[in-house]
């Protein structure tokens, strides 16, 4: 049997595609790979370490951080560190960006923004969770990297991945050259290449949000479920209605299985919950590299301008038709909803 291509092997095959490159990407998706290692021998065992439950402390959100966020943070950041690839880390559970100061660090030229453990809420559950990175290359030449570097749209991301921790762990990341999926192998402690050239299909009959808010949706949003919920062979309806409430294990699943994920604005969230930078452009990044679609409902995701590093945004993503379709339903019946100041108030079109 032909032996899998570990995560390392591919990463230096792809680095071909990169004619100036010198390996520094390379170094620094293997330093994310270690920490997902180091998280995922820890997730594996939760209940037998002192790794479930809450940490005490909240992050800038004003979420309650659990123990996991807390040290799958310490991990990839203690990584990114020490790899030396990595001039500043951007991270869901610090409140400010963090210089990576040190000698082996004063030439990098990349900008990672993690979300170290998504899906926080499933932790103590045994549901699937993951981790969400972004990669940019820093714009400013000149001594120390800062803001302007680190608030650029997703459009320039050089990379990006996310790692799901569920009854497998997998890696699934782009470089802008296609979507490519490496399933740790326990036994060789090994990422080896198991979905390569994933592509999420134009159509599907899941949809993934949760309607618990379902009062508080736009009346688009409410239009498009119950488009999903009505009978019609033709177009294989009613959906099938599937959400972990994990962001990483839903877009897997789409990605893999075609579908639509949708975190809208709420009355109670008028800018979303999901983060833009380390969330909502990563994943955007990945499914439109594997041919689906990724908007606010009336703007591509990728182009929104990003003003703040935890700034929130609602999401639609998926399959392609599907995703036209909901943003159809928003066009008619929430068209009011065009714009938003980033103060959140409505920008009357
Ligand atoms: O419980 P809700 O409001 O549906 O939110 C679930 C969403 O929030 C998140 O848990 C937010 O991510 P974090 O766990 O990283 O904070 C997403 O993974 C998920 O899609
Ligand atoms: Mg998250
Ligand atoms: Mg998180």
């Amino acid at each position: 049997m032909k032996a899998a291509k570990t995560l390392g092997q591919f990463i230096i095959e792809k680095q071909a595609d990169f004619p100036f490159a010198k390996g520094e990407l390379s170094r620094l998706l293997r330093d994310i790979a270690i920490a997902a290692k180091i998280v995922n021998r820890e997730i594996n065992k939760a209940g037998l370490v002192d790794i479930l439950g809450e940490a005490g402390t909240t992050n800038i959100q004003g979420e309650g951080q659990k123990k996991l966020d807390v040290y799958a943070n310490e991990q990839f950041i203690a990584a990114l560190q020490s790899g030396g690839e990595c001039c500043i880390v951007v991270s869901e559970e610090n409140d400010e960006y963090i210089y990576i100061d040190s000698e082996i660090s004063k030439n990098a030229k990349y900008i990672v923004a993690i979300d170290p453990l998504d899906g926080s809420s499933n932790i103590d559950v045994n549901v699937g969770v993951g981790t969400i990175f972004s990669i940019y290359r820093r714009k400013s030449t000149e001594g120390k990297a800062t803001m302007v570097d680190v608030l650029q749209r997703g459009v320039e991301q050089i990379a990006a991945g996310y790692v799901v921790y569920g009854s497998s762990t997998m890696l699934v990341y782009t470089t802008g050259k296609g979507v490519n999926g490496f399933t740790l192998d326990p036994s060789i402690g090994e990422f080896c290449l198991s979905h390569p050239d994933m592509t999420v299909p134009k159509d599907g009959n899941i949809y993934s949000i949760n309607e618990g808010y379902y009062a508080h949706f736009p009346d688009g949003i409410k239009k498009y479920i119950k488009y999903c919920q009505v009978e019609d062979d033709a177009t294989h309806r009613p959906y099938t209605s599937r959400y972990t409430g994990s962001m990483v294990a839903d877009i897997h699943r789409t990605l893999i299985k075609g579908g639509i994920f949708m975190y809208p604005i709420t009355a109670q969230a008028p800018n979303g919950k999901l983060r833009l930078v380390y969330e909502c452009n990563p994943i955007a990044f990945i499914v439109e590299q594997a041919g689906g679609k990724a908007t606010n409902g009336y703007e591509r995701i990728l182009e929104l301008e990003v003003k703040e590093l935890h700034q929130r945004s609602a999401i639609i993503i998926g399959s392609t038709n599907m995703v036209n379709k909901a943003e159809e339903m928003l066009a008619c019946f929430s068209p009011q909803i065009t714009k938003r100041n980033f103060e959140g108030e409505v920008v009357i079109q």
